[in-house]
């Protein structure tokens, strides 16, 4: 990492990608160049992602170097999901074509190998071992070509893939054929020497046949998830002085107003200032309900207004609203490689020699023991061996079920930062959650007040006052209040927030403390008194304690509802046998009312902001899998410390910087959906390395034993890429139905 420099983000689209080796070699080779601090080949997307810095790199360069390689490269549209033109598939496609044509009349004489064949009729010079070398030599040398430079790169750089084994497999029946021509056997005619071109061609032909299968498939599963560009409307109409006013989204500036009609899609983040409407959040959220707007509330870009007309004052626009959000956390999911996908590779890395040992094991065994001195024979048993072990399925395991899951994920408004978080979530056997905000919605409402010796409007301007910068809910709420009773506030001389405690404040003269009892006892404030807040507390309403000049000035109460869901939620965690605790900064009395409510077992109370991420550390040497759900400044600490920090709806900033994981819904339900993508995604990444890896491992001893035709083993490669292709896509269908 190259400290104090800006990084940029790069992204590049890829064509002519056939097998993790292909991704590597191009990660290795660009990693080396100057200004490249990172960079992550996603096979299965055909993308590039790089971070550099651009002083020092210069992006042609980077091309040019993929050129070299050998592939097409492009600078990818940024906030494009991924989908590309399909020329990789035309690519391999007519790689496969061609091939194929030369390869037909090598086969053509084999029909006299099958007694039930062997009446067909088949041209002589077909079987003229010059004819057949002139037939073999492109195929091995222009359509093999790809394997052929890959293998010398690998083995360049020292370690082995599946352009080694393909190149091993069919140079060495080419080669030995080669040799038969020149040097035919003693006892064979012209015409009759048992050559071997047609088992070299064929693999090649049918591995393109099969790469042009995986393209395909491929391409449909990014296809089938459609992409975002639809999402916003591409004018606004902005509002001026009553003038109404035409324009492109880039345009509109944060703080200006927009108006929006019935049937219309919300441009931008904002927050509403006249008009009442119903609302679809579902392409955020994936819920069909209909939320009622009105002035005050806030709205997202991306949202669509069924009914009424909303007059709105831009908070953030393109990129920086929730959607653009959601659209970036996506990509960069895609962006770098789960642990187990890493695992896979360095397994892979081990296949190659050990396979082409076995492969020396067979062709001695048939060689000296089965046909005595037969090379031909030995040699086709060797390259099935060789092709049927190549694991060339493994760099598409893990990508394709990444995009889907994390995909689903997006739909459902559900933002996974990275597909090691992904992975990681379904491990994690201890959830934490906050209280205020997280449990509950953290929109509360002021219930009490009660002020000692100022009058009740006058206490409540104070501290509306000094908490209106203010981002906890509390200070929401205050805020909130003293503007439904048409306080004017003021600006506090100054402010801060002492996280877990409350706030203090310099205004018109007086110095204020608002917050927990502690917050007071520890300045050692005179007078202070229960009053009702035992009452209060009971309720499992939060009180507040307010001082002025030193002196206690009154108590307030303060509650929230629970999000929606909540105790549902909480159930189905516990049922998958995850432990579950609430710990807040709120008063015992006040959280074993909520953890009552919801089910929780075990809670803890009045927690500081630092104590919470103790207790995770604490917790994690006891080797538990935490995941810790918040949404304040006081849990992001905690959040960044946990095995996974998850945010939710309406989280304070510092909070979702933490988190590996955005809920973008509202509801609880939206954890549990987390949990169940993540699982789910995870098991087909199993099954899916699975495949790569048993399904060739199983053919090797049939092939050590001559059972398998070389071809035949050259397909069974594509099939265990092709399962796996189709098993990704099988995830889709499952999480839509699950998950509806
Ligand atoms: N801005 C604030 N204004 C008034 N009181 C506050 C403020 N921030 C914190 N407090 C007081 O400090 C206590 C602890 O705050 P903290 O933010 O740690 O937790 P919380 O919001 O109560 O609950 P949770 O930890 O579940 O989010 C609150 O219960 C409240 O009494
Ligand atoms: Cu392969």
């Amino acid at each position: 990492m190259k400290d104090g420099l800006v990084q940029e983000k790069l992204t590049l689209q890829i064509t002519g990608m056939t097998c993790s080796a292909c991704a590597h070699r191009i990660e290795k080779s660009v990693e080396k160049m100057s200004g490249i601090d990172s960079i992550f080949v996603n096979l299965a997307l055909e993308k590039a992602y790089i971070r550099l810095v651009p002083e020092e790199a210069d992006v042609r360069q980077v091309l040019d170097r993929v050129h070299q390689l050998g592939f097409r490269a492009a600078v990818s549209e940024q906030n494009e999901s991924g989908i590309s033109s399909s020329s990789t598939v035309q690519l391999f496609r007519n790689r496969f074509l061609l091939s194929a044509l030369f390869t037909l009349p090598l086969l053509w004489p084999m029909l006299h190998h099958f007694t039930w064949t062997s009446f067909l009729w088949v041209p002589e010079w077909l079987q003229i071992p010059w004819v057949q070398l002139l037939l073999a030599i492109p195929v091995q040398f222009i359509w093999g070509w790809p394997f052929l430079d890959g293998a010398y790169r690998s083995l360049k750089n020292g370690y082995a893939n599946m352009d080694v084994l393909v190149t091993l497999g069919t140079l060495s029946a080419f080669g030995y054929s080669h040799y038969l021509v020149f040097h035919p056997p003693a006892g064979f005619h012209h015409g009759h020497s048992p050559l071997y071109f047609e088992t070299s061609a064929m693999i090649i032909s049918v591995i393109w046949l099969g790469k042009w299968m995986e393209a395909k498939a491929r391409n449909h599963v990014r296809q089938s998830t459609e992409g975002w560009g639809g999402l916003l409307p591409s004018t606004v109409r902005r509002v001026r002085e009553d003038c109404e006013e035409l324009l492109e989204p880039h345009q509109i500036r944060k703080g200006e107003e927009v108006l929006i009609r019935s049937g219309e899609i919300v441009p931008v983040d904002g927050i509403v200032l006249e008009g009442s409407a119903l609302i679809d959040e579902s392409a955020l959220t994936g819920e069909s309900h209909s939320l009622e707007k009105q002035a005050g509330t806030k709205v997202s870009a991306g949202t669509r207004i069924i009914q009424g007309t909303l007059k709105v004052k831009v908070e953030q626009t393109g990129g920086q609203t929730l959607l653009g959000h959601i659209i970036r956390s996506f990509e960069e999911t895609q962006s770098a490689k789960p642990a187990i996908q890493t695992k896979a590779d360095k397994a892979a890395a081990w296949f190659v020699p050990i396979i082409i040992g076995l492969a020396a094991i067979t062709f001695l065994y048939w060689f000296k023991l089965r046909t005595l001195g037969d090379a031909g024979i030995a040699l086709k048993a060797a390259i099935s061996v060789i092709i049927s072990a190549c694991p060339c399925a493994i760099g598409l395991a893990t990508p394709l079920s990444v995009f889907i899951g994390s995909r689903r994920a997006a739909e459902l408004g559900i933002s996974f930062r990275s597909g090691k978080a992904l992975e990681a979530l379904s491990r994690t056997d201890t959830i934490l959650f906050d209280k205020t905000g997280t449990v509950t919605m953290g929109v509360p409402m002021v219930t009490d007040i009660s002020a000692r010796a100022l009058p009740t409007l006058e206490f409540l301007r104070l501290i509306a006052s000094a908490e209106k910068e203010c981002e906890h809910p509390i200070a929401g709420a205050l805020v909130r209040e003293a503007g439904r009773r048409g306080i004017v506030l003021t600006q506090a001389e100054y402010w801060t927030e002492l996280p877990g405690y409350g706030v203090e404040a310099k205004l018109e003269g007086k110095f204020l403390l608002i917050g927990s009892k502690r917050l007071l006892l520890s300045r050692n404030v005179k007078g202070i008194q229960s009053g009702d807040a035992d009452q209060w507390e009971a309720q499992g309403k939060t009180v507040l304690y307010v001082a002025v000049d030193g002196e206690w000035a009154g108590s307030s109460a303060i509650t929230d509802s629970l999000r929606p869901g909540t105790t549902a939620a909480i159930r189905s965690l516990k049922k998958k046998g995850i432990q579950l605790s609430l710990i807040t900064g709120d008063s015992y009395k006040a959280a074993a009312y909520t953890a009552k409510l919801c089910g929780f077992e075990h809670f803890q109370a009045g927690v500081l902001p630092n104590e919470k991420m103790e207790h995770v550390l604490q917790l994690q040497q006891q080797q538990r899998k935490i995941a810790m759900v918040g949404d304040g400044m006081n849990d992001a600490p905690a959040m960044a410390a946990a095995h996974i920090g998850i945010s939710v709806r309406n989280a304070t900033t510092a909070a979702k910087e933490a988190a590996d994981v955005l809920l973008n819904r509202e509801d609880s339900k939206a954890l549990v959906d987390a949990f169940q993508i993540s699982s789910m995604t995870v098991t087909n990444i199993r099954q899916n390395l699975g495949f790569a890896f048993v399904y060739n491992a199983l053919l090797i001893p049939s092939a050590m034993l001559g059972h398998v035709e070389p071809w035949a083993a050259g397909s069974a490669m594509t099939l265990s890429s092709l399962t796996v292709v189709l098993n990704a896509l099988r995830l889709k269908r499952i999480l839509r139905r699950k998950l509806g």
